[in-house]
């Protein structure tokens, strides 16, 4: 059974506060993106291991066990005992880029072996199994636009469909700290809350909907600053960097035909493709 795991990007992103726990409490919306990973899960039936992975495109630090797509089947295991597995896994959306792309594998992986061994659990039990593999996880379980709060996981459906808009999505070669870019940061609120920008015409975000990790990211980091601008200078309604970071979205008219000039270097992973 093949899935094609999505990225997201983050339509505002507000820091309210620090917890007791000393994760934040955040304000954003998740608007899923169509740049996609590749995940495959046959049965295994060979040798004594309970999964094998094989991985290809883009490479991922660390070990296969700390996959999130191992923790996920490792998740279902435990309570399911299920037969093992072998694993394809293709990467396409780069990591560290404030995509979710390791969020949306783990959700994906957990809506295969739902429907792969016919566990029957609902959106709502995949939902809590996701949020223990990461903040902003349970999103991809449902995958439609959605407002966030608490840690990224407590959600309310938002009615907003950018259906047709362009979307130019660059990642420059540079990693930010998802950990150091939270410690950088003195939480508030906007004066404006996000889920009323959201009701204005996208003409009017660029003046009222924030990404509060900017502030910090864009002194250390000019040269994700420069992206922003550049896709301004293209003509994007509006432009963000998503998530804490580094990788910079621009949304253009669907009739919009300059969106493919800007040359943002060799090294810069570019989409541009069209919002579902
Ligand atoms: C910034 C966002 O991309 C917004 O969508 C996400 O909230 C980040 O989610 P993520 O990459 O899945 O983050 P995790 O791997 O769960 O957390 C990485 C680190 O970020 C910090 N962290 C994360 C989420 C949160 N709400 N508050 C935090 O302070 C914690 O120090 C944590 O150790
Ligand atoms: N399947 C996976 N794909 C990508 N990264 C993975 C995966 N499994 C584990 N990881 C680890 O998770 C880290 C973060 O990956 P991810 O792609 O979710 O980051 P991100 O783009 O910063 O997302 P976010 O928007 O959640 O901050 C990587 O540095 C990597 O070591």
């Amino acid at each position: 059974m093949i899935t094609f795991p999505n990225a997201k990007i983050n339509l505002g992103l507000n820091i309210v506060e620090k917890r007791p726990d000393g994760y934040h409490n955040l304000e954003t919306i998740f608007y899923p993106v169509p740049v996609e990973d590749a995940l495959e899960v046959n049965i295994l039936n060979e040798g004594n291991e309970k999964f094998r992975l094989h991985q290809a495109g883009l490479e991922i630090e660390g070990e296969a066990e700390n996959n999130l797509v191992v923790k996920a089947y490792k998740l279902l295991d435990a309570e399911f005992n299920l037969p093992p597995v072998d694993i394809h896994l293709f990467k396409h959306i780069p990591s560290g880029a404030g995509l979710g792309g390791g969020s949306s594998d783990a959700a994906y992986m957990l809506k295969l072996l739902n429907e792969k061994f016919n566990l029957e659990l609902t959106n709502e039990t995949l939902e809590e199994y996701a949020a223990r593999l990461g903040a902003d996880c349970a999103f991809f379980i449902r995958n439609t636009p959605t407002y966030a709060e608490g840690i990224g996981n407590i959600f309310s459906p938002i009615s907003l469909s950018l259906k047709g808009y362009q979307i130019v999505l660059v990642k420059p070669d540079i990693f930010v700290s998802t950990r150091e870019a939270f410690a950088q940061i003195k939480p508030h609120r906007q004066p404006v809350p996000l889920k009323e920008v959201i009701k204005y015409p996208m003409k009017e975000w660029r003046e009222l909907m924030v990404n509060d990790f900017e502030e910090s990211v864009f002194p250390q980091f000019p040269g994700i600053k420069e992206i922003k601008e550049k896709l301004y200078r293209q003509g994007a309604i509006y432009a963000a960097m998503t998530g804490s970071g580094s990788s910079v979205f621009g949304l253009f008219k669907p009739e919009d035909t300059k969106t493919a000039e800007e040359d943002f270097g060799e090294k810069a992973f570019v989409y541009r493709g069209v919002l579902k």
